[in-house]
């Protein structure tokens, strides 16, 4: 069975959240989503689609279906589910999550992660982030959930342009790139920014087998970080604050690949003991990686300590066959990070090596 997309639409207060939302669902395109408000504690939301919502699902006039939902979103999901299978409410093709103002998303993408049922009828099809052109730059100098949001997104969208100067926009877009700079980085009134395009710019599907590998890793946009071989783990590198960046952002974006093939379980024990030590600063990790013995490419993503579910795709781009892996970070040393994977991958390689010896 097809999976329903599951677009997760983020942004600090006030950053045009819902004013986006609001345009994009009167668009014939995506006149058959539902859409999840994700309510904490006791901020006020007061907005037209919040006033729509009651406790349950309520369908509005285009034929969306709209709820309110407080606190873990995969319940809601699940029920959703549920409710379109037993046909208790209209058919919906896709998902659209707005989170608060708030929020920082990571918990709120472990919550979508980490529970097996649920992914078995969803998949992330991308994390939108709403940047306020006007205060985007003093949210983001403020609020460490702001620079979070702008981190995890795959497309960045910076509203509230026809108030803000050329020259604030340049400078927020710039920043903007520093923190994450393989998001998708348009403006709202941009020509690519219809409904469509903004929810298919960003489509990563576990199962497809034709995803765009370089469009969706961007490598080359990270700051490429070498492994230096034989070196080994050292033992006083791990949280460092080299990475923060001239904006005090705390935040490091780089890439680091692997030319010869990878022992699997090496790489996936490296990824674990980071995930276990540092997970926090593990803001947002995707690659494609060359398994030893495998001729198709794996692809993985993660967020914080979490993973999503690898997968396979149908084969290499006919220019490349190498292991990429980028990551974003806060506070956190990128050559620790690549002597991590190397000690552990060399580490694996050496284990199989005795195993045959013997
Ligand atoms: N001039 C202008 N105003 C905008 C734009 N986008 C949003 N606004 C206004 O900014 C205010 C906040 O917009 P919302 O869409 O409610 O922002 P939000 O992110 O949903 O806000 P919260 O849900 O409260 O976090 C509203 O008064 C909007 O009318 C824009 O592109 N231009």
């Amino acid at each position: 069975m097809e999976k329903i997309p599951l677009t997760v639409l983020t942004g600090f207060l006030g950053s045009g959240k819902t004013t986006l939302l609001n345009g994009l669902l009167k668009t014939p395109a995506l006149a058959d989503s539902a859409v999840l408000i994700n309510e904490f504690g006791e901020i006020a939301l007061d907005h037209y689609l919040i006033e729509a919502a009651t406790d349950s699902a309520v369908v509005l006039d285009n034929g969306c279906i709209c709820c309110t939902v407080r606190g873990a979103l995969s319940g809601a999901l699940r029920s959703l589910f549920w409710q379109r299978n037993d046909k208790k409410v209209p058919y919906f093709k896709r998902v659209i999550i707005e989170t608060t103002g708030l929020a920082d998303p990571a918990p709120i993408l472990h919550d979508l992660l980490s529970h097996p049922t649920m992914l078995q009828h969803y998949r992330l099809a991308g994390v939108i982030v709403c940047v306020d052109g006007l205060f985007g730059a003093e949210q983001l100098d403020r609020h460490t959930e702001a620079v979070k949001q702008a981190a995890v997104a795959d497309r960045i969208l910076i509203t509230k342009t026809d108030l803000a100067t050329t020259n604030q926009i340049d400078a927020l877009r710039t920043r903007l790139r520093e923190i994450n700079p393989g998001a998708d980085l348009s403006r709202t009134g941009e020509e690519n920014c219809d409904a469509q395009a903004i929810l298919d710019a960003v489509a990563y599907d576990s199962l497809s087998k034709t995803l765009d590998v370089q469009q969706w890793l961007k490598a080359e946009t990270y700051r490429r970080v070498q492994v230096r071989r034989g070196v080994g783990l050292s033992k006083k590198a791990m949280l460092l604050t080299e990475e923060i960046n001239r904006h005090g952002d705390h935040i490091g974006a780089f890439c680091i690949t692997f030319n010869e093939p990878l022992p699997w379980n090496g790489l996936l024990l490296a990824l674990e003991m980071l995930a276990m030590v540092c997970g926090e600063h593990l803001l947002r990790i995707k690659g494609i990686i060359d398994v030893e013995g495998e001729d198709k490419p794996r692809v993985i993503h993660g967020v914080q300590h979490m993973f999503f579910p690898s997968s396979t795709l149908a084969r290499w781009p006919d220019d490349w066959r190498e292991t990429k892996l980028v990551f974003i970070v806060r506070d956190m040393d990128a050559e620790f990070v690549a002597q991590t994977l190397d000690h552990f991958i060399e580490a694996a390689k050496n284990k199989t090596q005795q195993e045959m010896a013997n």
